[in-house]
């Protein structure tokens, strides 16, 4: 079965499981699917995750003007997850996708939207723009938009090392956007960076600020989330496919996902490095504003639906202690520290799936060094919402 079609009839309800073991495989019960039901999707999902399904009301004669480009997609379907669990204010709200989706209905926070399709007009009006239809999209609109008075939070790698463009995890450098103001009728154009770059970020800046992090060694364990609604699908497909005995379909990654790992399959540069391993080394310097911080990247994805793990190696270079890391953690925004020897239970991606905190834990120095300059970490963050959606609506909040 093609992976189109597993799409198709994942949203037409046929193919869903229970939700439990859904959730349990990091899968909502169709919030994945690029179903217009979203409302109902996202009710079954808090319901999921066992929170309360209370509809929030952002709807605001004071807030800005919003518009979501890329809004069937995964992040683009996240994107209305966390306004709406941030209660995010807005006084009209734009959904925009290719002109396959326009005309298609999408319930919101009780209201029927109509998906248009996204041009050059689009961004008339609007104050602030989500962006999250690929970078050739971004490249095409997003500096029109910007021209005209909006401000676009650009999901994107197509503007991240651009000159003026400031990029952006609150946690780590809100300032970088210190003055910006949605509906002051300057645009621009400010990018959230690449999701293994956020969710390596997050806890590993508050040590770079104890101890000055001069090298990171990191491997990374990517999700399908990474390749979009498709590539979960065709993980789900593929581990059905597996278990029945049937030749897995490749139409999204050209060889076997399921029960495999491989390279990222970002292409390669020329030193031999992936563009998603060069992303973590480029925007970590721009991020902490340091041209000298050493970063070296191994990006592999892994049969994993939602949520990145990540092994970290830190040099520093003033002395870090395990004690210090665990005690700065333990308070770090947006960090959740899960570290237990004694019960060898550490940070899981299922841990953090739909959560938007990143885990931290096996925080241990690094015998291979004889002083207290070295020291490793294991991390797990949620791509679509922490690596996406969240962190591109947590900059959207600094500029209300
Ligand atoms: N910060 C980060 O690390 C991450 C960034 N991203 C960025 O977000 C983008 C989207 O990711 P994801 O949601 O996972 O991808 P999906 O493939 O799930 O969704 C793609 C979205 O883009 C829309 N789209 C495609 N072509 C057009 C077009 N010509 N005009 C308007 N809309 C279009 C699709 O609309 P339709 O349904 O109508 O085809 C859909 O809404 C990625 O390409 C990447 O650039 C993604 C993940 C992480
Ligand atoms: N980092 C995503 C891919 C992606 O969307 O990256 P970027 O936003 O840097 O293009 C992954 O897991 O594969």
């Amino acid at each position: 079965m093609a992976v189109g079609s597993l799409v198709a009839q994942r949203c037409a309800g046929t193919l869903c499981a229970p939700s439990q073991s859904l959730h349990s495989a990091g899968l909502r019960s169709s919030a994945e699917c690029v179903a217009p039901a979203l409302r109902l999707a996202a009710l079954r999902s808090e319901r999921c995750r066992g929170r309360k399904s209370v509809v929030s009301m952002g709807l605001t004669k004071d807030g800005p003007s919003v518009a979501i480009a890329g809004v069937t997609g995964a992040v683009g379907q996240e994107f209305l997850q966390v306004l709406t669990d941030r209660n995010f204010p807005y006084s009209s709200l734009k959904l925009l996708a290719s002109k396959r989706s326009a005309g298609k209905e999408q319930e919101f926070e009780g209201k029927k939207y109509i998906i248009e399709e996204l041009t050059e007009e689009s961004f008339k009006g609007i104050d602030i723009a989500l962006f999250s239809a690929g970078g050739s999209i971004s490249k095409k609109y997003g500096p029109g938009a910007a021209d005209g008075g909006t401000i676009v939070v650009d999901n994107s790698s197509a503007f991240r090392m651009a000159e003026g463009v400031p990029l952006v995890v609150p946690e780590v450098n809100a300032d970088a956007v210190k003055g910006w103001k949605a509906g002051s009728g300057k645009g621009g154009i400010i990018a959230n960076p690449n999701c293994s770059t956020i969710i390596m970020l997050v806890p590993v800046t508050p040590l770079h600020k104890a101890g000055k992090v001069k090298r990171i060694v990191v491997s990374t364990y990517q999700a399908a989330s990474g390749a979009g609604a498709a590539a979960m699908a065709e993980l789900e497909l593929q581990t059905r496919e597996v278990l029945d005995g049937k030749p897995p379909t490749t139409e999204i990654f050209s060889q076997q996902y399921a029960f495999n790992l491989f390279s990222h399959n970002a292409p390669i540069t020329e030193n031999g490095y992936n563009e998603e391993e060069m992303k973590m080394v480029k925007e970590t310097r721009k991020i902490w504003g340091d041209k000298d911080v050493q970063v070296t990247a191994t990006c592999i994805r892994v049969p994993i639906m939602r949520a990145h793990a990540e092994s970290i190696n830190i040099e520093f270079e003033s002395p870090v202690s395990e004690e210090q890391a665990k005690e700065l953690l333990s308070k770090a925004p947006g960090v959740m520290l899960i570290d237990d020897r004694s019960a060898n239970r550490f940070p899981t991606p299922l841990d953090v799936s739909f959560k938007d905190d990143v885990a931290v834990g096996r925080i241990r120095r690094d015998i291979s060094r004889s002083d207290d300059r070295g020291l490793d970490l294991f991390v797990c963050g949620d791509q679509i919402r922490k690596g996406a959606a969240l962190n591109a609506v947590q900059i959207a909040e600094l500029l209300l």
